[in-house]
């Protein structure tokens, strides 16, 4: 029986939770958060088989801890568990987004000759909290394994088996190269679509409807601005070097663009836009890690009670699983837009013919 203690029942430690639980078998779930409803939840779910209420009550029956809590949190209770006693061969990790700032917090744990290894799973949501958890969230991304100096390759490859079941991608990298990696994939883009947003609503203060009439590109730009502030605020305060070093090469970017504008550089924009293009068309979605695999279809939808059930009647019955279901309202009072969400090529493709063939109107979209 291997008892893992998660603590932080959130969006990513529900789902690790879940990936645990449904695939590895014997394992014993603790889970700790602040929130009392999560727990409540989590436990009544069958989510995890027992809340705790105190780290310094569970952390030594542990065989593994998972913090998945904001990163500064991380932080405190990794400084917290050395002062613990824990079990000698326990091995202690995170999902947090930034790593020197997690690894310079368990020096401490280190120096007890403790095993931490930092992780990151490259999947998530602009959604938060443990009802948002699934199953299937890491499902062929990429998960950044960051082991501390000196730790042992078999209790990497102990964690690996023990998080088999998140079906993820493992890469093992150094600290500060994870740090700059996902400044640039994540941070920084972060940071781009909420200044979007913000800066919108300041320009459209005194027409607060024109928001409205946002269309795909505004929303396509924008859905990571509706993540979790403090998350988001903690990551910030966590990889400040690396994004500063990033943003300085935006300003630049901007400017050079701004400049080829003003001066007509009718070749310097055709160039600019030509690189983006050629670069993200390339992307191919079954070997990127970074950008998960989307194999959607895009159903028009209308607007009538049992539409939606309609389309997910048909895939269910042919047993197609669906990883997600969305509906784009970017055409008000219009037929909505239905995205669906498939694991593979295979499925979507199946999906695509069987819909076709119940005369189901599929959107062409890139
Ligand atoms: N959301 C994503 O897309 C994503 C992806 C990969 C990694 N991460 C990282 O994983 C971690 C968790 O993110 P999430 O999206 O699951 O967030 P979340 O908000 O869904 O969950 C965080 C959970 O931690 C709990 N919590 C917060 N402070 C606590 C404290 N002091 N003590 C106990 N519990 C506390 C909250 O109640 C919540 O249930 C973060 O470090 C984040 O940077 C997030
Ligand atoms: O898909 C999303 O909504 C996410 O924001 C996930 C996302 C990202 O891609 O930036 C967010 C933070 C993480 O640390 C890893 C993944």
């Amino acid at each position: 029986m291997t008892t893992v203690l998660i603590e932080g029942l959130g969006l990513i430690g529900g789902s690790l939770a879940l990936a645990l639980k449904q695939k590895v078998a014997d394992t014993y779930l603790i889970g700790l958060d602040q929130n009392l409803d999560s727990l409540r939840y989590a436990q009544s779910a069958g989510i995890i088989d027992e809340a705790g209420t105190n780290l310094a009550a569970v952390a030594p029956r542990a065989d593994v801890i998972i913090l998945a809590t904001p990163v500064k949190n991380i932080a405190a209770t990794l400084r917290q568990l050395a002062n613990l006693k824990l079990k000698p061969n326990v091995i202690v990790t995170d999902t947090g987004s930034t790593k020197q700032t997690v690894l310079r917090a368990a020096e401490p744990l280190l120096a007890q000759g403790i095993t931490v290894i930092g992780g990151h799973p490259m999947a998530g949501s602009h959604k938060s909290g443990v009802q948002a958890a699934n199953l299937d969230l890491f499902r062929s991304a990429y998960y950044f394994l960051v082991p501390a100096q000196h730790v042992a390759p078999k209790q990497v490859v102990r964690l690996q088996q023990l998080l088999a079941g998140t079906q993820a991608k493992f890469l093992q990298v150094a600290p500060a190269e994870h740090d700059h990696i996902v400044a640039m994939l994540s941070h920084v883009p972060h940071m781009l679509a909420a200044t979007l947003v913000n800066e919108t609503t300041h320009q459209f203060q005194d027409s607060p409807t024109a928001l409205r009439l946002a269309a795909g590109g505004f929303r396509d730009m924008t859905r990571i601005a509706s993540s979790d502030p403090q998350m988001w605020t903690d990551i910030l305060l966590t990889n400040t070097a690396a994004i500063q070093q990033i943003l300085h090469r935006y300003i630049t970017d901007l400017t050079n663009l701004e400049q080829a504008m003003t001066t007509r550089d009718q070749t310097a924009l055709l160039a600019f836009f030509q690189q983006a293009k050629v670069t993200r068309d390339a992307i191919d979605p079954q070997k990127a890690g970074a950008i998960p695999g989307f194999f959607d279809i895009f159903v028009d939808i209308p607007d009538r009670t049992g539409a939606i059930a309609k389309v997910t009647t048909i895939l269910a019955q042919a047993q197609i699983q669906l990883v997600n279901l969305q509906i784009l309202e970017t055409r008000e009072e219009l037929n909505g837009i239905l995205q669906l969400t498939f694991a593979s090529a295979v499925a979507q493709q199946q999906a695509q013919q069987l819909l076709a063939a119940k005369q189901i109107s599929i959107l062409r979209r890139a």
